[in-house]
């Protein structure tokens, strides 16, 4: 398995406080990562540190396989690209402007990438509007195409749907699935929202108090959300009798609908239902939500 980051008893401590504590984490090359936490978890705190804003009190990380303490760790981070919190533009420039001005930074001595980048972003139609004038997603979309001036394959990006409407949520999900699709670029992303992510992810690690709960592929958690039929019926007492009778494991909600688990066998149960007068009114599939394995492996305080 080749990684592009890991981390070993990585700690950050302010003052009394661990924002992390012996963190292991593991990103495959070619992996979409989602690093869900709630709030104050610790997810910006490991970015810093990757990102070499900031040192580590103790443990280490690896970029590419280089260790943070060595000298090669430089050269390996010139492959990363990151949007840390708020992207950081210049909001008098244009998009061109924004990305040229990266160029100049990264010393990249020719322009020739920067229309493509803006094309990749689906920015190239913004020509003279300043960046004061963005929508918030095409800000983020314009610090994306920051972050991929100097063509890096890693892309760390910390909460990048925060505060964005559905369409723009949408647009950055397309991007990044189109980044790491086409252009083979892996990505770490934190959010607090789980079921935002589980649109893309490929693997998770999920982070409480600066701890790795878990680390988990998105084929692991799919198996882990279990699914179930969710129907409605005109007579939810019969519908209890019924399912009982059958042996099928189900949950009564409210409204005359249940959530029911297992193989079920649909014509036997509508058959059934019919002989002691009761309809089915609806029914379909329905994952059991992320959010709420995700609250029982908070909850659980599993520390695997
Ligand atoms: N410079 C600092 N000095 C003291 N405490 C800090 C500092 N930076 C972060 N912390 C604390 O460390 C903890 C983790 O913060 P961090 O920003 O990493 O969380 P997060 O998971 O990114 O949360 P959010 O989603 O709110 O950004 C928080 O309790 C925070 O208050």
């Amino acid at each position: 398995m080749e990684y592009v980051l890991t981390t070993n008893g990585l700690t950050k401590q302010y003052r009394n406080f661990k924002a992390l504590h012996d963190f292991n984490m593991h990103v495959e090359k070619g992996a979409i990562y989602g690093f869900v936490g709630k709030n104050g978890a610790g997810k910006t705190t490991l970015i810093r540190l990757v990102c070499g804003l900031q040192e580590p009190t103790r443990g280490e990380y690896t970029l590419y396989g280089k260790k943070n303490t060595q000298h090669e760790v430089s050269r390996a981070r010139r492959r990363m690209g990151a949007v840390v919190e708020t992207p950081s533009v210049y909001m008098e420039l244009t998009a061109e402007e924004n990305i040229r001005e990266q160029y100049r930074v990264l010393g990249l001595p020719v322009f020739d990438g920067v229309k493509e980048l803006l094309k990749l972003v689906g920015l190239s139609d913004t020509g003279n509007k300043k960046t004061k004038n963005f929508s918030l997603g095409m800000r983020q979309r314009l610090g994306i195409a920051i972050a991929l001036a100097g063509d890096p394959d890693f892309l760390v990006l910390d909460e990048p749907v925060n505060g964005l409407d559905p369409q723009g949520i949408i647009e950055i999900r397309e991007l990044i699935l189109k980044l790491n699709r086409e252009h083979q670029i892996t990505f770490l992303i934190s959010s607090h929202i789980l079921d935002e992510l589980s649109k893309l992810a490929t693997h998770y690690g999920f982070i409480d108090n600066g701890h790795m709960v878990k680390e988990i592929n998105a084929q692991e958690l799919e198996a882990a959300c279990r699914k179930c039929m969710r129907l409605k019926v005109t007579d939810a007492a019969v519908l209890a009798r019924v399912l009982d009778r059958m042996a099928l494991e189900y949950t009564i909600l409210e409204e005359g609908q249940a959530d029911v688990f297992g193989n079920v066998n649909i014509t036997k149960l509508a058959v059934a239902l019919d002989a002691e007068q009761c309809e089915i009114t609806s029914l379909r599939e329905h994952d059991e939500s992320l959010e709420s394995y995700y609250v029982s492996l908070m909850g659980g305080g599993s520390h695997e």
